[in-house]
């Protein structure tokens, strides 16, 4: 049976038409905030990958019951591609892992921030899981990045994860900036699906930290002016030899080097004479402990 005759079976399928909300999605959201109630006190929102828009349609007829009299409520919907109006949602195409994007939305906010920021960003699944995973995950942390930039303290971040391999990787990360995370997985999200989606609440910027927009996939990392990096914002990971490296291409040298802008590392060069006495004080764990203090 084909996938469309699948969907139609669904009974969130039949009811999103029926009440007329653009996709099932809509009961994503309105369930987990009957568990978590998430739109409470919320004025001013973000919803982030908002097309076709069922999440913008949820925002707008809960937070603005009474439309024009609820004036003081803004709704901001960003999607790379562009979505039918929706009343009282205010769209921005664009892409969330640009600096741009979150200035155009702060610019809706009139400088200030927002009270909840939610994301059901999903990239185009391959079927390859692995690598569905790992692209939700990035999609995740460019959400959050850009959450950083516009999220109230103490308000509410919700966004899709699959619950793979890096779920608990992606857990830390969060509970870096929100005192509590916990993962939901609503009843009309399909149970075969590896779907979920993470509650975050009560965001909090650790001491020091200042958001940025560095493309958390990496692709640009040449591009990062690391000397410019202070406070929790630079992390130098230290470098561990795990036994000898001489091993199997003895004809490279090892030494220990340690420069202020790149922390202590080893360095690999072509041998010009016999093996390097800095290489071997490198196996004295000692000494190796002391040099990445
Ligand atoms: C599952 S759909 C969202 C459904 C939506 N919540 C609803 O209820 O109608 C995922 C969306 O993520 C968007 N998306 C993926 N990557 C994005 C990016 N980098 N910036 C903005 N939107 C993105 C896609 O264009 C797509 O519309």
């Amino acid at each position: 049976m084909g996938r469309s005759s699948k969907d139609k079976r669904d009974i969130y399928y039949r009811l999103a038409k029926e009440e007329g909300w653009r996709a099932r999605s809509a009961f994503k959201l309105l369930q987990i905030n009957e568990e978590f109630n998430i739109f409470k006190g919320v004025k001013k929102v973000v919803d982030l990958c908002a097309a076709p828009g069922s999440w913008s349609q949820v925002l707008s007829r809960q937070l603005r019951p009474n439309k024009e009299s609820d004036s003081d409520i803004k709704i901001v919907a960003v999607d790379l591609q562009a979505m039918a109006p929706i009343d009282g949602v205010i769209q921005i195409q664009g892409d969330i892992t640009q600096i741009s994007t979150a200035e155009k939305i702060i610019e809706q906010f009139d400088g200030q921030k927002s009270d909840l920021v939610v994301c059901d960003g999903a990239p185009d699944v391959t079927g390859l899981h692995d690598i569905d995973e790992y692209v939700q995950g990035q999609l995740l942390l460019a959400a959050l990045n850009i959450t950083t930039h516009l999220l109230k303290d103490g308000a509410t971040f919700v966004a899709k994860i699959f619950r793979g391999r890096d779920v608990t990787t992606l857990g830390s990360q969060l509970k870096i900036f929100f005192q509590s995370v916990t993962i939901a997985k609503p009843r009309s999200s399909r149970n075969s699906s590896i779907e979920s989606f993470v509650v975050c609440e009560k965001f909090k910027l650790p001491p020091m930290y200042t958001p940025h927009m560095f493309n958390p996939l990496l692709h640009d990392a040449a591009a990062l002016e690391l000397e410019k990096l202070e406070g929790n914002n630079r992390c130098i990971v230290p470098f561990i030899a795990c036994g000898d490296l001489s091993g199997f291409d003895s004809d490279m040298t090892y030494s220990i080097q340690t420069r202020p802008d790149e922390g202590t590392y080893i360095s690999k060069e072509p041998t010009q004479a016999p093996i390097n006495p800095p290489y071997q004080e490198a196996c004295d764990r000692k000494k190796r402990d002391q040099l990445i203090k």
